[in-house]
């Protein structure tokens, strides 16, 4: 059984554990962070009940906001689902509630109202200054200019998401097999997933196939490299493949809140890994967050974009 190796982020050997944590599991724990106390984490499931259940399904599918064309907020159960060449891969058994960027436009007036606005706005910037610290910790790790990475992620520049997702209590004939939410990597830099809710499912699969299951554990992050910085590192990281399982026997799944910050660049941001490598070449052509983005949007929407919510 692997261990999944925990990183204080004060500790001086921090980078130099980071690069063995991300080639044997993919993933790690991260203490000494403002965003993961005790006290937050009840905060957290306060507002995630409050949004999730205080709102009927016709309010929350009015919840879309933001800039023009980049319209954000809710999503129904099933709405994002992940493509791996059959459809029965694919089950999202999720809704969930997402602000990208600093989204101050147009927020519904019974957002703002409820306080949910508010909410999400200050975990959004403790998540943000996370995020910067654990950047900073890969710079050091994969040896590239200090700076590089964290100056694409700050506040004024960043495209970041901050998503909270409910997996509402299914009985076995509303759900099949044992898949929460099935097998993907996400598309950003990297992922932090903030402790709220202790319910267990949430597995990454290691860089030599096996499936971990990974706990959280109070007061810490656990953090994941996501698609942009495989293709920076030049495949030094690899995306971390994860899902949710549930026990299929279990006469009802329990009822599971997550909130993730998919820590990203601003749009026009180049990925090239010979900024970082210049000697090597590229195993993953060049693009754009953005182009990268759309891709991955369009085929985890696929769906959703066929059928119009019902
Ligand atoms: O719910 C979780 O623990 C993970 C969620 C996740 O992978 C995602 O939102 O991309
Ligand atoms: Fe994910």
């Amino acid at each position: 059984m692997n261990t999944i190796t925990k990183i204080d982020v004060n500790t001086s050997d921090a980078a130099q554990k980071l690069i063995d944590a991300y080639t044997t599991n993919g993933i790690a724990y991260f203490s000494g962070l403002s965003i993961a106390t005790h006290d937050n984490q009840k905060q957290l499931l306060t507002l995630a009940r409050t949004f999730f259940n205080d709102f009927s399904e016709h309010e929350k599918n009015t919840f879309r906001f933001g800039p023009k064309g980049s319209e954000r907020g809710y999503e129904r159960m099933g709405a994002e689902r992940y493509f791996d060449g059959d459809d029965a891969a694919g089950a999202d058994f999720k809704e969930s509630f997402a602000i990208t960027g600093h989204d101050t436009q147009n927020w519904p007036p019974a957002l703002i109202q409820s306080g949910i606005k508010s909410e999400m706005t200050y975990f959004r910037q403790l998540a943000e200054e996370a995020s910067l610290t654990i950047l900073s910790l890969f710079e050091q790790a994969l040896a590239i200019t200090p700076g590089f990475l964290v100056n694409l992620h700050l506040p004024e520049r960043n495209n970041s998401t901050l998503r909270l997702n409910h997996y509402p209590p299914l009985k076995p004939s509303e759900r099949s097999g044992n898949i929460r939410l099935s097998e993907h990597t996400d598309y950003d830099t990297l992922s932090l997933l903030i402790p709220m809710d202790n319910t267990p499912g949430f597995q990454v699969r290691s860089p030599s196939g096996q499936w971990l299951p990974v706990p959280t554990q109070p007061e810490t992050l656990l953090v994941h490299v996501d698609d942009l910085l495989a293709r920076w590192s030049n495949h030094r990281l690899i995306a971390t493949p994860h899902r949710v399982v549930a026990n299929p026997a279990a006469d009802i799944w329990p009822e599971r809140y997550s909130m993730v910050y998919f820590c990203g660049p601003a749009q026009d941001t180049v990925i090239d890994s010979r900024d970082l490598f210049p000697d090597e070449s590229p195993l993953y052509p060049p693009t754009t967050a953005g182009e990268h983005l759309t891709e991955r949007l369009n085929q985890a929407y696929k769906d959703s974009y066929r059928q119009p919510p019902s």
